[in-house]
């Protein structure tokens, strides 16, 4: 389980996150959404340790992650955010195997095991035939689906999701979806499609202005009161018959203005 207490975080002296608190339960996949600027990313960037908070706590199974060793802390929490910048040349195999480096100590070198699970998780996001290609020459969503195999073998308890399906068509993004829901951590995204989030999540948070607007299963979260108050937009809502989701129709602005 991870929790996240009461995270305030000030960037120059403008209050970004205002005491935010939520957690996600093994293996529970939680959304959280809300309109650009709302505070998404810089609160995974928190969580993940990339910035620092103001005051707060992060705990995974009652441990304070903030203050884990950096080994540690990989064995725990992977990562996928919305870009990754790589400027060496890695072959795939060697992008996925550095998920691993959590579990190596000094001198140690890849073995049958670890090159086993690089084939296992590229895999699982359709991306065993390029394990030998140069990572440098994929497309932005051929590299994210790399990223997201070297996360997978990782194997910490939870993943944590920037954007991760931004740049992939709509086939590969329900594949990936797919994938980390079928794995076992406990998944934290950040999601911007509001149907992905309602058919993925068992949660969600809803973020507005830094602080924490709504939150609760997608049948409680999703109703066109809350989109219009949240995102500014006209929406049609309903149970989606086969998935037993909520599915949204958006409006466009020149039909509402019509009505
Ligand atoms: N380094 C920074 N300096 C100043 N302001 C920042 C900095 N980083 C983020 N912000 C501001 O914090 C707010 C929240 O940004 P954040 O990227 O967390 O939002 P988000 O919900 O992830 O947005 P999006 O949906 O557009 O990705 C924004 O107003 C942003 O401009």
């Amino acid at each position: 389980m991870i929790s996240i207490e009461h995270v305030t975080t000030l960037i120059g002296n403008q209050l970004i996150i205002d005491d935010v608190s939520l957690s996600a339960e093994k293996k529970q996949f939680v959304g959280i959404i809300g309109p650009n600027g709302s505070g998404k990313s810089t609160l995974l960037k928190n969580i993940y340790r990339v910035l620092p908070l103001s005051s707060g706590k992060v705990m995974i199974n009652g441990h304070d992650f903030l203050k884990m060793k950096p080994k540690e802390a990989a064995q725990q929490l992977a990562v996928v955010s919305q870009e990754t910048p790589v400027t060496f040349d890695f072959s795939v195999k060697e992008m996925v195997l550095m998920g691993r480096a959590p579990y190596k100590r000094m001198f140690d070198f890849d073995h049958s095991k670890d090159d086993e699970l690089a084939l296992e998780m590229l895999k699982k996001v359709g991306m065993e035939t390029f394990i030998n290609r140069n990572f440098l020459t994929l497309s932005g969503g051929e590299k994210q689906r790399v990223i997201i195999a070297r996360a997978l073998i990782q194997q910490g308890e939870v993943l944590i999701l920037d954007e991760p399906t931004n740049h992939l068509d709509i086939h590969h993004q329900l594949h990936i979806m797919d994938a980390v829901k079928d794995t076992n951590m406990t998944v934290i995204a950040a999601l911007h499609d509001l149907n992905i989030a309602s058919m993925y999540c068992d949660y969600l948070f809803v973020m507005r202005e830094g602080k924490i607007f709504a939150q609760g299963r997608p049948e409680e979260v999703l109703n066109e009161t809350l989109l219009r108050e949240v995102f500014e937009v006209e929406t049609i809502i309903h149970q989606h018959e086969t998935l037993g989701k909520p599915h949204i129709t958006f409006l466009p602005n020149r039909f509402v203005k019509k009505q």
